[in-house]
């Protein structure tokens, strides 16, 4: 029995979104799912309490950053990530090859692997297929994400043709080595942004059976209707009974539309973030809370939330934290994003079981003000 399953509940008879509940050893949770970053093994100022309470059924950490502080050795030591978090639910861990793209510098890419200086004090690190696939074995998390090369944009053709296919040899590499039974191994769509390389991606990678695909090189700069482009052309040929993952996505307008063209799992560190910049999240937009008009609004962030800061507080108490620099003010937005984004995905899964996934996008897209308030 593999372990992770995609068990499909509902495909939207009008485009490619689908209900679903994927199955891992560490619980089960429903799709459409938004996971909560947790780069360093902690979603920024919350609790692994605080997390189930959002509910939360899987979170995210990074290879990269945990490989490089503590050590995967400790976090092996410490029994795994899921003990040495004190986190129970699913866990997925990204592989380094993005990180290492996006935030380690002097970097040089052979066949063999990346070597690159360590943001953290400069020494020098070398990661691979076979070192990637050790450190998540050593974290024991229950999705394992395949070691590739997020091709940056732009990307001329001959270069994302030799990275895609460096990307798929490097995917064999990671197969033959992960060898754990309660870990599934997700491979990584590459091919930039080239139907044709995406089209040969798609194919090798389905050749090797992983139990997950990823979808990645998006969310790298590039246009949002190139994004989309991508997406349609890539999802369409990925295998119906695995689930998919949009990597790095993102804004509530852009998980509609992935949930449209057919993803199941996103994560992003936007919730988390912007809640640290003083933005709360809406069904109608973001607030800007520093803004002179919450001054005295006694209202919560959002009218029907059901989250810990909605319940207690109001927009104006959280204005004056944030204009304050308290750290509880960034906390609760965290917590009301976080929550925000459970219920939005809730929401857009219902809609799809009960056939109103059409009509839910339509009032979704007409109503989001795009821009922060
Ligand atoms: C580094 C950080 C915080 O993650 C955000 C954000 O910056 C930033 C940086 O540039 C923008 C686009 C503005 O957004 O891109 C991140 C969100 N997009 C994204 N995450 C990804 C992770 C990935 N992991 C792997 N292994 N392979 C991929 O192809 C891959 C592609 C990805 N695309
Ligand atoms: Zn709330």
């Amino acid at each position: 029995m593999p372990a992770i399953t995609y068990e499909l509940i509902k495909q939207d008879p009008a485009t490619g979104a689908r209900a679903g509940i994927i199955h891992t050893p560490h619980g089960s949770f429903p799709t459409p799912i938004f996971m909560p970053v947790g780069t360093q093994a902690s979603v920024k100022g919350v609790s692994p309490e605080e997390l189930h309470d959002m509910g939360a059924g899987i979170i995210l950490s990074n290879t990269y950053h945990l490989f490089l502080r503590p050590g995967s050795d400790l976090v092996r030591e410490a029994g795994g990530l899921h003990k040495f978090m004190n986190w129970d639910g699913a866990i997925l861990t990204d592989s380094g090859g993005f990180q290492v793209f996006s935030l380690g510098d002097l970097r040089k890419i052979t066949e063999e692997g990346v070597t690159f200086r360590s943001h953290i004090d400069g020494s020098k690190k070398f990661l691979s297929p076979e070192v990637s696939m050790k450190v998540q074995m050593d974290l024991g998390s229950d999705i394992v994400m395949a070691f590739d090369e997020c091709i940056p944009y732009p990307a001329d053709y001959d270069y994302a043709k030799a990275s895609t296919a460096r990307t798929t040899r490097w995917a064999q590499r990671c197969k033959e080595v992960m060898t754990s039974p309660h870990q599934g191994l997700f491979g990584i769509v590459q091919g930039g942004m080239y139907k044709d390389l995406r089209t040969r991606s798609v194919n090798e990678l389905v050749e090797m059976d992983f139990p997950g695909y990823a979808v990645g090189g998006l969310s790298v700069g590039e246009p949002k209707e190139l994004m989309y482009e991508m997406l349609d052309h890539t999802v369409e040929q990925l295998p119906k009974d695995k689930p998919r993952y949009l990597m790095g996505v993102g804004t509530p307008d852009c998980l509609v539309e992935g949930v449209m063209h057919g993803i199941d799992m996103f994560d992003c560190v936007f919730p988390t973030r912007v809640a640290r910049n003083g933005t709360a999240m809406t069904w109608n937009g973001r607030l800007v809370m520093k803004n002179a008009e919450f001054t005295s609004d006694f209202r919560p962030l959002e009218e029907g939330c059901d989250c810990y800061a909605c319940r207690n507080f109001s927009r104006a108490y959280i204005r004056h934290l944030v204009r304050a620099n308290e750290i509880f003010g960034l906390r609760l937005l965290s917590l009301h994003n976080l929550r925000f984004l459970q219920r939005f995905m809730h929401e857009m899964r219902q809609s799809i079981i009960e056939e109103r996934f059409g009509e839910f996008r339509r009032n979704f897209l007409d109503n989001y003000n795009y821009g922060a308030k």
